[in-house]
């Protein structure tokens, strides 16, 4: 059965529209027969449905003012319709802030008012309800109790004096987790902390703390937080999935400096070690408030992630909230949106024997201007040297790099230690001053735009490690040290595939068994989209027309090179594929050839490599095709200044089978695009400083329309971009020097998604 009753929280009631026990004396008259159906009511639904649901003892009780009585045992004493009739609510705890009154998700209730939730509560455990009228006691039982309140206003009330707490706002959240609890188990499902839950936020009624509280149901308990608990800022907000991290005070620095003391410094983390807590993490937190009552233990947590709900009231923006501090006097949580207008963008180019960091200074919605420029070249070619540049002008050039930096997360070490200790650059005094940190990621799977690295992308993009194997663990390395060393900026992941989402399906599919190929995700990615999409625009301009009007066939030739054919401003076709592996040679790699050739290298292909690690799997077909070839193979080394300088044999040998492939690729390119090239455009490292590469290229495409003009071939680039042709010929031939930091910091800026 269940009891209801109504009843307002003046003492008027309405004697038609009370259920009546059946074994009640039905002669009781109500106190009042003026009911004003204006005023507050309170309907309650007891006992549990278990004992009397649609029994002949179904009561309905209706329910008129109440009081909290704050001796032993805690009890709501509530006044009912009938004189002589009480209902009390006997609390689970003696102090208040361990009562926590249940109101269900938006979601249950799809077509309503999000707000009406709150007009039925519960709790999530059986209390004990003693029910009185002048015949004496006719119930007193542990039941599941349930309120439907008749206004919102009387329900918040209510709470607030059952918790010596008021409720100051609730949010409709679909997930919320921590770093102990994530948000999705292996294979994918929604897991966190709870789900489907209505977060509530709370204002102490005897000190100025606040709190939010919401039932962890995957943990079947309440979650209470302390907001001083957590900084002042949100980190990972993420306004279209809206997603937004509350970081426990100080865990982050604690763990920073655990790492620069040494623990783990060199070692390649896991995203489970870096969003995983740490011993001796855990945040500061606040001493307890003035209230009677606790705010036991610290924090178990480094940060609580929270998704809204799509239909919540704050619609896509996720609500921003600015704590109050403790020492504010009665301060209120406030709902705002940030606004920061410019901060400083470092944008990082991980590629396979360099890393290039690059420092904006960016305006929300302009194009960046670059402050500082570093680089360090050659990993593959022992010792690294280090370039930086400030204002345009040279500061450091070819200086070897001490030590033993092999790996691109030590080479970002090194470039960021240089842009702090310079100086010169006040704009990055220190890690706090960078606000956004962009990441070029090789291998974006099906991302088809840049996104900020939550928890979610990062493992998502663990997952893709293994199909660039020279690029994306080592990324993430560097995305690794910018979470843990530089925890103000965000970080956000652009991808070198996105640019060529627009491959044709006759181009992008291989031709295997369709569902093999649609299950396992094989087809073309194709990669340097970053350094396309800027040598697309770049080359637009000096031809004077616009980005979407442009044919070219783009060469990007560096430690890894590939071809690009581009029309309208669109990459309809490139030589790379599911990997960087194929397509051209590159320093360490074989490019495209026979697919069997490997079965008859070794006998052991199929075996992982010992060169494995946790974060890449690669077996040792994939480490010869992709460490032990290309012309380091042939020559002995990855320098490919040296080799287009050699007349020796092997050097020579190398050189034409790399200008051989080059052209294999343009003359391809040329017929697909019918012939309509408005250039062909150099970039990379190689396509850049080799003019010998470039005028034996060129000097095979003559009988497509294309020419040299050896003069402006053997100069130094000094601008941007520059025409090299020769006059009066088809087809013009372009160098460019491009820059896939900048192209990543203008799409950061422009973007407001990820502005702070
Ligand atoms: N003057 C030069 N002539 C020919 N090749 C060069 C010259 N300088 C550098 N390179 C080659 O450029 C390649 C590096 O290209 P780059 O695009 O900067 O690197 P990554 O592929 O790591 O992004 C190396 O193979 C290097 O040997
Ligand atoms: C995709 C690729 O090969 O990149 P990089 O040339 O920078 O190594
Ligand atoms: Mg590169």
């Amino acid at each position: 059965m269940a009891a209801s009753g109504r009843s307002g929280s003046s003492s008027s009631f309405n004697s038609s529209s009370r259920g009546v026990p059946p074994q009640f004396d039905q002669n009781i008259s109500p106190t009042d027969l003026t009911f004003t159906p204006t005023s507050a009511q309170y309907l309650t639904r007891w006992p549990s449905r278990k004992l009397y649901e649609r029994t002949p003892n179904e009561t309905t009780v209706f329910l008129g003012p109440w009081e909290v009585i704050n001796t032993e045992p805690r009890r709501v004493v509530w006044q009912c319709s009938y004189a002589g009739e009480v209902l009390e609510h006997f609390l689970p705890s003696d102090h208040p802030t361990e009562v926590f009154p249940y109101t269900l998700h938006a979601q249950h209730r799809r077509f309503g008012d999000p707000r009406e939730m709150e007009l039925y509560l519960n709790f999530r455990e059986p209390h004990r309800i003693r029910y009185a009228t002048l015949n004496g006691v006719f119930h007193d039982e542990f039941i599941e109790v349930q309120y439907e309140f008749t206004t919102i206003e009387s329900s918040i009330q209510f709470q607030g004096d059952i918790r010596s707490r008021d409720l100051i706002d609730w949010f409709d959240v679909d997930v919320v987790w921590s770093d102990n609890h994530r948000r999705t188990d292996s294979y994918g499902n929604i897991r966190g902390l709870g789900t489907i839950q209505r977060m509530k936020l709370w204002r102490d009624r005897y000190s100025t703390f606040h709190y939010i509280t919401f039932y962890a149901n995957h943990r079947r308990r309440w979650k209470e937080y302390l907001v001083h608990d957590f900084e002042n800022e949100f980190r990972q907000r993420d306004d279209r999935h809206r997603r937004v991290q509350l970081n426990a005070r100080g865990a982050r620095r604690g763990s920073a400096s655990e790492s620069s003391h040494g623990q783990s410094r060199d070692r390649r983390f896991s995203a489970s070690s870096i969003f995983r807590p740490r011993q001796n993490s855990s945040a500061s937190h606040a001493s307890s408030s003035s209230s009677s009552h606790s705010y036991q233990s610290g924090l178990d947590i480094r940060y609580l992630g929270i998704q809204f709900t799509r239909n919540d009231r704050f619609g896509n923006l996720a609500p921003v909230l600015e704590p109050a501090s403790p020492a504010d006097s009665g301060g209120t949580p406030q709902l705002c949106s940030g606004n920061k207008m410019k901060t400083i963008i470092l944008s990082v180019n991980a590629g396979s024997s360099s890393v290039k960091v690059s420092v904006y200074s960016a305006e929300r919605g302009a194009s960046p201007s670059q402050l500082a420029e570093c680089q360090v070249n050659g990993l593959t070619a022992l010792p690294p040297t280090l370039d930086y540049s400030r204002d345009g002008k040279s500061v450091i050039k070819g200086q070897k790099v001490k030590g033993n930096a092999t790996s691109q997360r030590d080479a970002f070490g090194i470039l960021l230690k240089t842009l702090i200790e310079d100086d010169e650059l006040p704009q990055v005094g220190g890690k706090d001053d960078i606000g956004i940190i962009c990441h070029r990621i090789v291998h974006g799977g099906d991302y088809s735009r840049p996104q900020l690295i939550t928890e979610d992308t990062y493992y998502h993009l663990e997952e893709l490690n293994d199909l660039a194997p020279l690029h994306n663990a080592n990324s993430l390395g560097i995305v690794q040290a910018c979470i843990q060393d530089l925890p103000e900026a965000r970080n956000v992941a652009c991808f070198d595939s996105h640019f060529h989402s627009t491959i044709p399906p006759h181009i992008r599919t291989y031709p295997i068994n369709p569902e093999i190929a649609k299950s396992n995700k094989l087809r073309k990615y194709g990669f340097h989209g970053i350094s396309y999409a800027f040598i697309t625009r770049e080359s637009a301009a000096l031809l004077g027309k616009k980005p979407d009007e442009v044919n070219l066939i783009a060469l990007h030739l560096g430690s890894g090179a590939s071809a690009c054919a581009i029309k309208g401003g669109k990459s309809w076709d490139t030589s790379m594929g599911l990997t960087p592996l194929a397509g051209l040679p590159g320093a360490t790699r074989s490019g495209s050839v026979d697919p069997s050739l490997v079965f008859h290298y070794a006998s052991d292909v199929g075996k992982l490599s010992p060169a494995s690690t946790k974060e890449l799997h690669i077996s040792r077909a994939e480490e010869i095709l992709n460490k032990e070839s290309g012309w380091k193979a042939l020559t002995g080394t990855t320098n490919f200044a040296s080799i287009a300088a050699s007349d020796e044999p092997a050097m020579r040998l190398a050189f034409d089978l790399v200008v051989d492939r080059i052209c294999g690729f343009v003359g391809s390119y040329y017929v697909s695009l019918h012939g309509r090239v408005d250039a062909l455009v150099f970039a990379g490292g190689i396509g850049e400083k080799s003019d010998r590469l470039r005028r034996a290229v060129v000097e095979q495409l003559e009988c497509l329309g294309f020419g040299l003009d050896d003069g402006a071939n053997g100069r130094k680039l000094e601008g941007v971009i520059e025409d090299i042709s020769r006059v009066n010929v088809k087809h013009k031939v372009l160098v460019c020097a491009t820059d896939e930091q900048f192209e990543m910091a203008r799409a950061c800026a422009e973007d407001e998604e990820f502005w702070p």
